[in-house]
């Protein structure tokens, strides 16, 4: 897959004044978003996230100032050239509802002239980009796919022309809290391939300290009143306003910083679905982990259960959450709540890769409160 990496932005004393508008949306902004990095715009409802980050791609146009993508004036970009180098994804992925998944992901390098070969050969790698087999999900439309399926739908047609910069507007905004957790790993493990630069708007402190290389608190008008790795503002917010953005529960926040791939994880005794259960040897272990035959975790089966068992298949209780190597601690927390004992990792395809437990994420908040 061609992949055009991350180009710098930068924005340059920016000010948007609505037509009728006494205040400006967005007051003498100025920021350099590095090439390849994430940058997370928070801030409350009406600060001007939005504004500022459509002027980017020209959805508004600034009062005045200057914005340079990859050190052209983006003024200067004509119209198409600008959709190819600036992908877009919004909330409630904004999917056109008539039309298929597949001709909803090839609307840009439609507009941009591919050939339909190409189009579609390029649906279909962005389709398994984002974990939606095209077989299945090609010709549904928006409607017969769940709230996390669109929003990769949305993400896919961002990415389709393959564009060096990424816009992103509350994406995940629209979905719950599990789905959004899944979608945020996603994003990370794309964003190792693919290096895009990526501003990202949201509400969500912690979504921001989880996807940001760096976070840009906003105040009213746009204003910045801090710009700075996650570490750096949840150590050292810049006022009282930032401050209660970071909020209660730092040690706990910090969670989000460290990824489960940090860690060291620990392993379940496991056996394929396939398995005779005779042959299980299960030592001082109280707990059989049952993978598919493709070591995807299914199951967890007592050792009570096993001493009568036949066969392995359907055993025990299911696997309700896992996490991925890109999750937070916090997320992995949050599987072990919900799993009630040691949460499950799984690698790129899904499959068992180990286990982490309470006193892993114990340390971890030892350790950074000691370092605090
Ligand atoms: N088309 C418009 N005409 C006039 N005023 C507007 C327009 N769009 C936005 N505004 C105003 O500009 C300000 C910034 O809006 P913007 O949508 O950028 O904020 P935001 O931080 O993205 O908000 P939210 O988080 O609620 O989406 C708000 O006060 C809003 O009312």
């Amino acid at each position: 897959m061609s992949v055009a990496e991350g180009i710098e932005i930068r924005l340059d004393h920016v000010t948007k004044r609505y037509p009728g508008q006494q205040a400006a949306a967005v007051d003498d902004f100025s920021m350099v978003v590095p090439a390849g990095e994430i940058v997370v715009f928070v801030g409350p409802s009406g600060c001007g996230k939005t504004t500022t980050m459509r002027m980017i791609n020209r959805l508004i146009e600034p009062t005045s100032g200057t914005i340079t993508i990859g050190g052209e004036d983006a003024l200067k970009i004509d119209p198409d050239d600008l959709r190819r180098r600036v992908g877009y994804a919004i909330q409630q992925a904004g999917l056109f509802p008539h039309f298929t998944v597949a001709q909803n992901i090839a609307i840009v390098p439609g507009l941009l002239g591919w050939d339909k070969k190409k189009v579609a050969a390029r649906v279909d790698e962005m389709m398994d980009l984002v974990g939606l087999d095209p077989g299945e999900f090609a010709d549904r439309f928006p409607r017969q796919l769940s709230g996390g399926q669109q929003q990769r739908v949305g993400v896919a047609r961002a990415l389709a022309a393959d564009p060096p910069v990424l816009l992103m507007d509350e994406p995940f905004g629209a979905v719950d809290p599990i789905t959004r957790g899944h979608l945020q790993d996603e994003l990370l493990r794309l964003q190792t391939e693919l290096r895009k630069t990526i501003v990202f708007v949201t509400h969500d402190f912690d979504e921001a300290v989880k996807l940001g290389d760096r976070i840009a608190v906003l105040g009213e008008r746009s204003t910045i009143l801090q710009y700075d790795t996650p570490d750096a503002i949840l150590a050292n917010p810049a006022d009282d306003t930032v401050a209660g953005f970071v909020g209660e529960g730092a040690s706990l926040k910090a969670l989000t910083l460290t990824r489960v791939r940090d860690v060291e994880l620990g392993q379940a005794l496991t056996a394929k679905v396939t398995a005779e259960p005779s042959t299980v040897e299960l030592a001082d272990e109280r707990y059989l982990l049952v993978l598919d035959e493709r070591d995807r975790p299914l199951r967890w089966v007592h050792a009570k259960e096993l001493e009568r068992a036949t066969s392995l298949r359907g055993l025990g209780r299911p696997v309700q959450d896992s996490v991925s190597l890109q999750s937070t601690l916090r997320d992995a927390l949050e599987a072990m709540v919900t799993e009630g004992g040691r949460a499950i990792v799984t690698g790129g395809r899904g499959e068992y890769v180990g286990t982490i437990d309470l006193t892993t994420v114990t340390e971890v908040v030892q350790r950074l409160r000691a370092t605090a």
